[in-house]
């Protein structure tokens, strides 16, 4: 059987996500929308600023008074700080004005007090000469009252959400969370806490998974373990799939005798994907069970966090409406040679450098200290060696844990 390439694997992932049924939205408080995706357009209530306001700390006047300013100075008229309505300037006079504070009426110009002169006389004067409209800010300048803020489909960062409370908004429509069920499977599990005995290894991937799914803001629901026995397992997959828009597991979806669920996934006849060209992460499974979608990951630790961020996380982003949702991925100097061209596009772990990639550690596909040791993943594509100097794509775990 010959494997499919991540790619094209990618955009069936998109495809799939697109094609569930539409999700409700609700309001949510702009305190609680930080990671949340928008159901509607976000439009602005005001103006931004919301009136002519000054840059500097120091002197407001008209611009026809200018020279009179440089020559002999200003009497200042009146004293205006952030917060005030000020009194419209008598002509001829100037403000002292703080930064933020609004232009009053008739005047257009603002000097920073490190320029102005206060003479004895009580006179503003200019120490040099300064143009007409300097160091205001125009009210609209950053938005527009109307203006679309954000298209549905976006995911709200912290600086959107500082857009939007800018523009006077509190409350925005969003897509509800994602409900998504996560099952271990493997005989040889056991959770953290609990003694070891022969043949047992720690459930490490409930932890990264949980961690990954945390960071995507979705509504976990965690199954704990299943042994590798097919009626419990098929059981299980029901009742989960019953209240979960998505069930993402771990574990036996290669070929192995106990690999029960991907046996599962293929007899229920609803499989979309299996087998991908990429390392780690090769037997990646996307199916069914009744409607709910079911992606069953390799066990592989480092295998999970891999297949995770480069098709889990677009399939979940998607079905939330988003548009821009493949992982963010740069080009980068190797520092490294590598001389065996694999079968597999393969993602290894890697850190930055001195501007350059290097290998952060063991890459088998069960290691996964080194992941913590990488600030990302840079692909080797199917078929090609490496050159130090070579430029090959990196992708920022800062750029896809967020
Ligand atoms: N004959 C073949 N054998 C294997 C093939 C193949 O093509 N032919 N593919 C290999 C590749 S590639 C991968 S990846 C793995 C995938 O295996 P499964 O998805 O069936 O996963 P398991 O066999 O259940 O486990 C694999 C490995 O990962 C450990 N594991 C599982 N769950 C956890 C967990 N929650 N926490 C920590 N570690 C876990 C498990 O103990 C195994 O060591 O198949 C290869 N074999
Ligand atoms: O595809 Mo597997 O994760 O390399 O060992
Ligand atoms: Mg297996």
């Amino acid at each position: 059987m010959s494997l499919l390439p991540v790619e094209q694997a990618l955009q069936q992932v998109l495809q799939h996500a697109a094609e569930q049924p539409a999700l409700t939205s609700e309001r949510v408080t702009l305190a609680e929308a930080l990671g949340r995706v928008l159901a509607n357009p976000v439009i602005s209530a005001h103006d931004v600023p919301p009136w002519d306001n000054s840059a500097m700390d120091g002197y407001a006047l008209n611009s026809s008074d200018l020279p009179q300013a440089l020559q002999h100075g200003l009497p200042v008229s009146q004293r205006i700080t952030a917060g005030m309505a000020p009194q419209p300037l008598q002509p001829g006079t100037c403000a002292r004005i703080f930064t933020g504070a609004p232009i009053p009426a008739g005047a257009d110009t603002v000097e920073m007090q490190e320029n102005v002169e206060l003479l004895e006389c009580g006179l503003a004067k200019l120490a040099k000469p300064l143009k007409a409209g300097a160091n205001v800010r125009p009210q609209g300048q950053d938005i527009r009252l109307g203006d679309q803020l954000f298209a549905g489909g976006a995911r709200l960062r912290a600086q959107d959400l500082g857009v939007i409370a800018s523009a006077g908004v509190t409350e925005v429509n969003c897509v509800r969370r994602l409900r998504v069920a996560v099952v271990s499977t493997g005989d040889e599990l056991v959770e953290p806490g609990l003694p070891l005995a022969a043949g047992q290894i720690y459930n490490s991937n409930r932890y990264t998974l949980q961690g990954l799914l945390q960071g995507l803001d979705v509504e976990i629901s965690d199954a704990g373990i299943l042994p590798d026995e097919p009626e419990q397992t098929r059981h299980e997959l029901l009742r989960l799939a019953a209240n979960a828009d998505l069930i993402i597991s771990s574990g036996g979806v290669s070929v192995g005798e106990a690999d029960f669920l991907g046996q599962i996934l293929r007899e229920q006849g609803q499989l979309t994907l299996w087998k991908l060209a990429i390392k780690p992460g090769k037997p990646f499974t996307l199916a069914r069970v009744g409607e709910t979608p079911v992606i069953g990951l390799p066990g592989n630790p480092a295998a999970v966090l891999v297949t995770f961020l480069l098709l889990v996380r677009p399939w979940l982003l998607r079905r939330q409406g988003v548009q821009d949702c493949a992982p963010l991925s740069l080009p980068v100097a190797s520092g490294f040679a590598w001389e065996r061209a694999g079968n597999r596009d393969e993602y290894l772990r890697a850190r930055l450098e001195q501007g350059r990639l290097v290998l952060a550690g063991n890459q088998s596909s069960g290691v996964l200290s080194s992941a913590s040791a990488a600030s990302g993943l840079l692909l080797i594509p199917a078929g090609q060696t490496v050159e130090p100097g070579q430029l090959l794509e990196f992708l920022p775990f800062n750029g896809l844990l967020d």
